[in-house]
């Protein structure tokens, strides 16, 4: 199995981060963990990310990478960090083929038929589909996972606890990413770890 499969397959859900402030890192990491969800990915949407990614490392079983990652630099700064895969919002060239070069798990966002023939083109397997709800959902999904029967993805954009075990139970779908888990704000660890057990419970 590749490792960005293996790393698709650990749970059901992958939370996408917004920290704003890395003092929020490691009770979030932990919360999350704690419920069942140990793949995190922290976007660089904020100037936290690339602490945030840091701190979490610190936090056992947590398996985090870094997401909004958009070209090499951010690549290499999120390597740098300790990032342990890599999610994009979309495909360029440059930045496959660095994700390539570099050797680490890498989940660039995918939304039409132009998208995935890149990255198989470039030697990619697994993508994001992004903004899933907004792309087609999963009829658009279907439609594509016709021709491109042989990829995996992982749905993000618009996904919801109600809405996951849809995309999950379609076979090509190994995970679905999605902020709902942690609010905005303060975290509130407890609050958190409820949403992550309701969905590492998901069925696939
Ligand atoms: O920041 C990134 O790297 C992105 O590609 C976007 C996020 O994955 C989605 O915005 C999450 O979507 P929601 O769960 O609807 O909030």
């Amino acid at each position: 199995m590749k490792p960005i499969e293996t790393i698709m397959r650990t749970a059901p859900v992958i939370p996408v981060l917004v920290i704003e402030d890395v003092e929020h890192a490691v009770p979030v990491a932990t919360a999350l963990v704690a419920g069942g969800l140990r793949v995190l990915e922290v976007t660089l949407r904020t100037p936290a990310g690339l602490e945030a990614i840091r701190a979490m490392k610190g936090v056992e079983g947590a398996i985090v990478g870094a997401g909004t990652v958009t070209n090499p630099d951010e690549l290499k700064a999120s390597i740098d960090a300790g990032a342990e895969f890599i999610v994009s919002p979309g495909l360029t060239p440059r930045l496959g083929e660095a994700a390539i070069a570099s050797g680490i798990p890498f989940l660039p966002g995918t939304a039409n038929a132009a998208d995935i023939m890149l990255g198989l083109d470039l030697g990619l397997s697994h993508f994001k589909f992004f903004p899933a709800a907004t792309s087609g959902g999963l009829p658009a999904l279907k439609a594509l996972a016709g021709p491109f029967h042989t990829a995996k993805f992982c749905p993000t954009g618009g996904v919801t606890q109600a809405s996951a075990s849809d995309w999950l139970a379609f076979d090509p779908v190994l995970c679905v990413g999605g902020s709902w888990l942690v609010a905005k704000g303060e975290p509130d660890v407890v609050a958190i770890e409820a949403a992550a057990r309701a969905a590492a419970t998901l069925a696939r």
